[in-house]
């Protein structure tokens, strides 16, 4: 059983840096940290960083778990090695170029890259955006997946990974007390689905429509609430069509974790808002 601690960061592809950089920093709220010919590292919380862009295929798209156990990395390897997952371990440089001491990547049963880091650097300063979006962090990301039974098994079988919910076949997952760090939504190809950023309270949800009206970027769905997990929530398209949501609470699961039994939602809109909101996102509807 490989553990993990959380999600750690995203990283994308992109043929324009300058257009991700603007809409990082002016429209979602992230902090530049570095930035050079084909790199582009933006931070949300006190880690180095938690969003990267390199110059490269959009299509390129991984994200990352840190291990709990810096140590197990080699036996992770080895565990997924022994299992037949496509995977290898990365090198100095490219463990440098990710801002961690060691790291090794692996395919998902759809083909999703992700990668285990170990160590990964802290920036020794604190988060201070240009905009004030009311970002706590980075909070999730969805997942396509050509198959979500058979990805949940691999996921609930190789990792310490936990049903919080599902919607229809597609599980909400989570990896420590926070409701999910990652969920798996039915779909056509691989990829990240949406990529989530953790707001502070339902005013920042509130004030991120009219900005985002204001500066005639697509929201495509919501303001609305989600039943899953309780988080008021927004969904607006980025660079290479990427979809950012901003929410609140991601309702934590802690105490007796035999108490909590995940809950069936049907995959209807009602299941992924509450408030009546309709998604204009393939992979949440029916
Ligand atoms: O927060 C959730 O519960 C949630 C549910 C459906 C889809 C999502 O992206 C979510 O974040
Ligand atoms: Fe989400």
């Amino acid at each position: 059983m490989i553990e993990v601690r959380d999600i750690h960061y995203a990283r994308l592809g992109t043929r324009d840096l300058d257009a991700a950089e603007r809409y990082a920093t002016d429209i979602i709220g992230l902090q530049k940290v570095e930035r050079s010919s084909d790199r582009l590292y933006l931070k949300s919380d006190s880690r180095h960083h938690t969003l990267a862009y390199f110059l490269g295929d959009p299509a390129e798209q991984v994200i990352a778990f840190e291990l709990k156990d810096w140590s197990t990395l080699g036996a992770a390897h080895e565990q997924l090695r022994a299992a037949d997952v496509p995977c290898g371990m990365g090198s100095e440089a490219e463990a440098a170029d990710r801002h961690v001491e060691a790291f090794m990547w692996f395919l998902d049963p759809t083909g999703n890259r992700i990668e285990l880091v170990a160590r990964p650097h802290e920036a020794g300063r604190r988060y201070f955006p240009t905009r004030d979006a009311g970002i706590l962090g980075f909070g999730h990301v969805g997942l396509c997946s050509t198959d979500p039974v058979r990805d949940q098994a691999f996921w609930l079988s190789n990792f310490n990974t936990l049903v919080s919910d599902w919607i229809g076949p597609c599980p909400l997952l989570r990896v420590n007390a926070r409701h999910h760090q990652m969920a798996l939504f039915a779909a056509k190809r691989k990829g990240i689905q949406h990529i989530n950023h953790q707001v502070a309270e339902i005013d920042d949800i509130m004030r991120a429509w009219y900005f985002l009206n204001e500066k005639k970027i697509r929201i495509v769905f919501g303001p609305g609430r989600h039943p899953t997990s309780g988080g008021n929530f927004l969904y607006f398209e980025g660079p290479d069509g990427m979809i950012f949501e901003y929410s609140n609470s991601d309702r934590t699961i802690i105490g007796d974790l035999s108490a909590y039994k995940p809950r069936q939602f049907p995959l209807h809109p009602t299941s992924f808002c509450m408030w009546g909101s309709k998604p204009d996102i393939a992979e949440f509807k029916e």
